[in-house]
């Protein structure tokens, strides 16, 4: 869907992104991580034309992004930015109806869309008069996330969007992301520098230092297949294990057709989280229900633990 072809961005003759060749497929979730500085936020700002690149090419769904009309390019695309840079003066329905409202909606189709989104961002339809400084930061980002869904754009660019916030409600912001994903199928860009929330996040990550892509795969394959040092010391070699517990789920290791009583935990949560729950709690098992709240096995210490050691055998 956006192909980057030896992309070079310089700054006063620097390069903050050099040679540059990325493919970015329709519907992936992608993250680009990499430390400061490293060209990530510079990247995306490429894709809708807020950076221009100096030299190589950039093609949305095959066409030159350069031969693009940039309003149309930038309304087929949502931006989220961490600043959020929602209107101070505009309550929050008009600030989720901005593009919309350019694209010429009819009131009544901008009142259900907003309505939507307030439900799918899991804020109540009281929120919609409020003004951005009767929000907290949390909920103001929940709004910007929705501002930049509002026109259904076939892209959404999110640069650090859940930064500033505390571990919970990021962590709630990340699940709706992945939910939004699953359930839309759109393509996502997304620059962060937090390993977890990438592994958590990604179909493909995109790992960049100094201007350059050091290597892009699945979350899985960077783990294990590292192509370098960099890479390996980046995802860090000695919380490898309980990393790689991020990227599985308590449903797919439950023991089928075994129960018991108890506190349970759902199928979806993270191995890495009842990793927590399993220290917090004491205990050696766990019931765990599906999403209907239907019992469906129980999760033993025993063989997380198990798949830990396998894990790190096999990746040094
Ligand atoms: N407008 C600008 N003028 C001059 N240099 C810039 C500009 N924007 C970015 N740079 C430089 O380009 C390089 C890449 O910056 P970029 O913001 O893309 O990195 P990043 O990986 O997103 O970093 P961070 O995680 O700190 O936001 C940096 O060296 C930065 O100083």
């Amino acid at each position: 869907m956006i192909q980057f072809n030896q992309v070079s961005k310089y700054y006063h003759g620097n390069a903050a992104v050099s040679d540059l060749t990325l493919h970015i497929g329709r519907g992936d979730f992608t993250v680009l991580i990499g430390t400061s500085g490293s060209g990530k936020s510079t990247t995306l700002k490429m894709i809708n034309r807020l950076v221009e690149h100096d030299e190589g090419s950039i093609t949305f769904a095959d066409e030159e992004i350069r031969a693009l009309d940039i309003k149309a390019l930038r309304r087929r695309m949502g931006y989220a930015i961490q600043s959020i840079g929602l209107f101070p003066h505009w309550s929050v329905e008009k600030n989720i109806a901005t593009v919309p409202e350019l694209l010429g909606w009819s009131k009544a189709q901008i009142a259900s869309r907003v309505s939507e989104l307030l439900a799918l961002l899991g804020l109540d339809d009281s929120f919609r008069q409020r003004r951005p400084h009767q929000l907290s930061g949390g909920q103001q980002q929940r709004v910007g996330v929705a501002r930049a869904l509002a026109a259904d754009p076939e892209v959404l660019l999110m640069d650090e969007p859940f930064g500033a916030l505390d571990p919970v409600t990021r962590t709630a912001l990340q699940q709706e992301m992945l939910r939004i994903h699953q359930l839309s199928g759109r393509t996502i860009v997304l620059v962060t520098h937090d390993i977890d929330e990438a592994l958590f996040l990604a179909d493909k990550i995109v790992l960049m230092d100094g201007g350059k892509v050091m290597q892009q795969g699945t979350p899985l394959e960077m783990l294990t297949q590292p192509a370098s040092d960099f890479v390996r010391d980046f995802f860090g070699r000695n919380e490898l294990g309980v990393r790689l517990l991020s990227l599985g789920q308590a449903g797919n290791m439950a023991r089928r057709g075994e129960w018991l009583e108890g506190e349970t935990i759902p199928a979806t949560m993270t191995l890495r989280e009842a990793l927590s729950q399993f220290i917090s709690r004491q205990q050696e098992k766990l019931p765990v229900v599906d999403e209907q709240g239907k019992p469906l096995g129980v999760l033993w210490f025993s063989d997380l633990l198990r798949q830990r050691r396998a894990s790190n055998a096999t990746t040094g």
